[in-house]
């Protein structure tokens, strides 16, 4: 089977370091900026960030409403952190104007683990990948305040979701990108492999 073509939204936030991981997943990456570039890939990453400064520069690149009919089309697509909470449905603290593309049916709070906490590191099993826990890099990480039926939670930290899976899309509120370890972008290329 060939390899899948994976894009990665690249208006801000740490896009080169998912197309590395992508390229160590055995992905053919490529960043995406325009609606003609979002066309072309079979799956999408929307990476960490700043949630609000993606929000705004999507709407104004034009990328906003191509992304929700993609999505609603059923596009792959896997969002870590700032992209976990573009793929909420809801935010539960939005900065004002804050647009999600939406499609996972979940609640999330930005910022969630709070000042003292901002950024850490911690194993986390998650369901579907074998071979132990992932090292979880989390940066003013959001987590999952509540999740509605159609969604699965398949990792948690601090009694909380940190990671959720609906039909084709994936969410971490960590950074699998800043590790070296590929088994997170690797889940995601077989679920972009099996939306064929
Ligand atoms: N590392 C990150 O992506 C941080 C997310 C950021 N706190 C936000 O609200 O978008």
């Amino acid at each position: 089977m060939t390899s899948p073509v994976i894009g990665v939204l690249a208006l801000q936030g740490d896009a080169r370091e998912h197309l590395a991981a992508l390229d160590g997943a055995g992905a053919q990456a490529r960043s995406v900026r325009r609606p003609e570039e979002l066309a072309a890939v079979e799956g999408l990453v929307i990476p960490g960030g700043e949630s609000t400064t993606i929000s705004k520069l999507a709407t104004a690149f034009g990328l906003l409403e191509p992304l929700r009919d993609r999505v609603r089309a059923g596009l792959p697509v896997y969002g870590s952190c700032a992209g976990m909470i573009m793929l909420a449905d809801k935010i539960l603290d939005p900065r004002s104007g804050q647009e999600t593309v939406g499609g996972i049916d979940m609640i999330v709070r930005r910022n969630a683990f709070g000042r003292q906490n901002e950024s850490f590191e911690a194993a986390v099993e998650v369901a579907g990948i074998p071979g132990g826990p992932v090292e979880g890099v989390f940066i003013r990480a959001p987590w999952v305040e509540s999740l509605g039926a159609r969604a699965e939670s398949i990792a948690e930290h601090g009694g909380h979701t940190v990671a959720v899976r609906q039909g084709n899309l994936l969410a971490t509120a960590f950074h699998p990108e800043l590790t070296g370890d590929h088994r997170v972008h690797a889940l995601f290329a077989d679920m972009v492999r099996a939306a064929r």
